[in-house]
Formats: structure tokens, sequence, C-alpha cells
């Protein structure tokens, strides 16, 4: 079985370094002339995957927006995802799990386990309860050739108290996740299957991603108001890594599907000039 770090590689070698969210806003679906119920949501997700699924690397669906509508939401979660990874693209679930190793045991069988419905290539996850704590997930990313993106530095400013704050070694708790993450990796190539969260919107961290070697990806982007240019801020030299994610700037294009597509061209342009220059 392939690792995802190498499936990851190949899919943006071939589509281009993007990552696309499905975040059924109530406010979009208004947007789209949807009404904002379960109907409203299956329209919108079966737009969002014909727009999607056979040219964005990633496609990053939001969890809370499915669960949101209950058992009728997650069936819609289940199907978005098949017909996802029927059209060719990686699917990443933003669930950002995380909790006591037994119970990391049981969300890492709902989302990295083939044999699951709502089996994806990889998945978000808190480390709050201590890296550690999420060793299942890795372990069963690691068998099936999954993925696990772990928070790091977030995109929203209250995540900094946090993140920033610092342990007893003196490093931030940012750079103790940046420190363990990067040695699941060691060895990886071309690149590892574990990967951190790091916000486009926090400015220049003075975090050394340089180790990390798997996958930055980058929300933030687009409604939170970073653009692509402040990918060179943050990341500086590890920008090689980084895989720009965008939900509201591109969805709020719909729901005409050329429209879609002319969104996710406009936005990996503009991040491909700035990757590109790394
Ligand atoms: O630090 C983080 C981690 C996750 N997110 C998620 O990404 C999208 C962003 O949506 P936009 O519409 O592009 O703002 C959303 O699902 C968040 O939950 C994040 O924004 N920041």
């Amino acid at each position: 079985m392939e690792s995802f770090g190498t499936r990851l590689h190949r899919a943006v070698t071939e589509r281009g370094p993007l990552c696309v969210g499905i975040d059924p806003h109530p406010g979009l679906l208004a947007r789209w002339g949807l009404a904002d119920d379960v109907q409203g949501l299956d329209r919108f997700t079966r737009t969002a995957v014909e727009a999607l699924g056979d040219r964005v690397a990633v496609v990053k669906p939001q969890s809370a927006f499915f669960e949101r509508f209950g058992s009728r939401g997650v069936a819609i979660l289940e199907s978005t995802i098949r017909q996802l990874r029927e059209a060719g693209s990686l699917v990443l679930l933003d669930v950002k799990r995380g909790d006591i190793g037994s119970t990391v045991s049981a969300y890492a069988s709902a989302y990295l386990d083939p044999s699951s419905p709502l089996y994806v290539d990889a998945v978000t996850a808190s480390p709050y309860l201590g890296v550690g704590s999420l060793a299942p997930m890795f372990e069963l990313a690691a068998e099936h050739g999954g993925g696990v993106f772990v928070l790091a530095l977030t995109s929203n400013p209250e995540g900094a108290a946090v993140q920033r704050a610092r342990t007893a070694d003196g490093r931030t708790v940012a750079q103790t996740v940046i420190d363990e993450i990067s040695q699941l990796n060691r060895g990886a190539s071309p690149l590892g299957s574990f990967g951190l969260v790091v916000g486009a919107t926090i400015g220049d961290t003075g975090h050394d991603l340089s180790g990390v070697g798997g996958p930055l990806l980058a929300p933030g982007l687009g409604a939170q108001g970073a653009g692509a240019a402040d990918l060179r801020t943050v990341f500086g030299s590890s920008l090689a890594a980084v895989l720009p994610s965008y939900s509201r700037e591109v969805l709020s294009a719909g729901p005409d599907v050329a429209a879609l597509r002319a969104a996710v061209d406009r936005v990996l342009g503009e991040c491909r000039g700035v990757l590109a220059a790394r």
C-alpha cells in the first residue's frame, strides 16, 4: 500500500498544490438559492463534487456542516466522500478529533480503516490531549496508507494564547507539536504522511518548520483575510511543503460549475505564482 505522503505528492504534481474545502455554510446555501435543509445540503455537495472532484488534488469536507443535519447529514457526508474518491481527488476530512488514546482508537477506525463508511485519505486531529494520545491514528494511518494533519499554529486569532505558550523546556506548545510530527516523518520520501495545520493568517511566527518532512496545510486564505503572498511570510524556506486551502473563497463562486472551476483556476494560479518561487 502506497503511503499517503506518496499519494499526496503525486496528486499535487498532477493537479497542482491546492486543497479546496466543502463547507456548506447556511449563508452559502442561501447564496446558491438552496434551502438550509438536507435537500439543500445534498444539492450543494453534489455540485461541489462535480466542480472539484476531477481537478483539485485534495478536497476537504468540513464535518461540522454535515453533522448539523444529524444522521441524514452524515449519510450525505459518506456519499460525498465516495463520490470524491471516485472522481480522483484525495479526501481530507476536517474533523479535528482528539481524546485519550483508547477513544482515539475508535476515531481512527471511523476515518482511517478502509472498511468504515467514513473512510477517507486523511483527517485533521487536535493534539491538546498530547500528541502521544493520537498514536492510534498515526498507527492505523501508516497501516492503510492514510494521513493525519495535526493542528500546530491555527489560523484563528484565539489560537495563539495556547499554541505559543511556553513549555518547561522553553519551546512553545506549537514547536513541541512540530517536533513530534517531524520525528514521525523521519526517513519518509518523497513526503511524509503526517502533516501540520499552520494558518496562512499568522504572519512570521519564528517557528522552525524546516524539518517537518510532511505536508503543511495552510487554511485562512480568502475569507479569513490571508492572500497567497502571505504564504511567503509564514512559511519562508518551507514553502515547498505547503498545501494552500480555500473554502468560502472558491465556494462563493457557485452554484455554476464553470464559475467554481474558474475560481479554482484563479486561486491555484495565485498560489503557484508564490510557491514556484520557492
Ligand atoms: O487553523 C485552522 C484549521 C482549520 N480551519 C478550517 O478550514 C476551513 C477554512 O474555511 P474558509 O472558508 O476558507 O475560511 C474551515 O473549514 C475551518 O474550520 C481553519 O480555518 N483554520
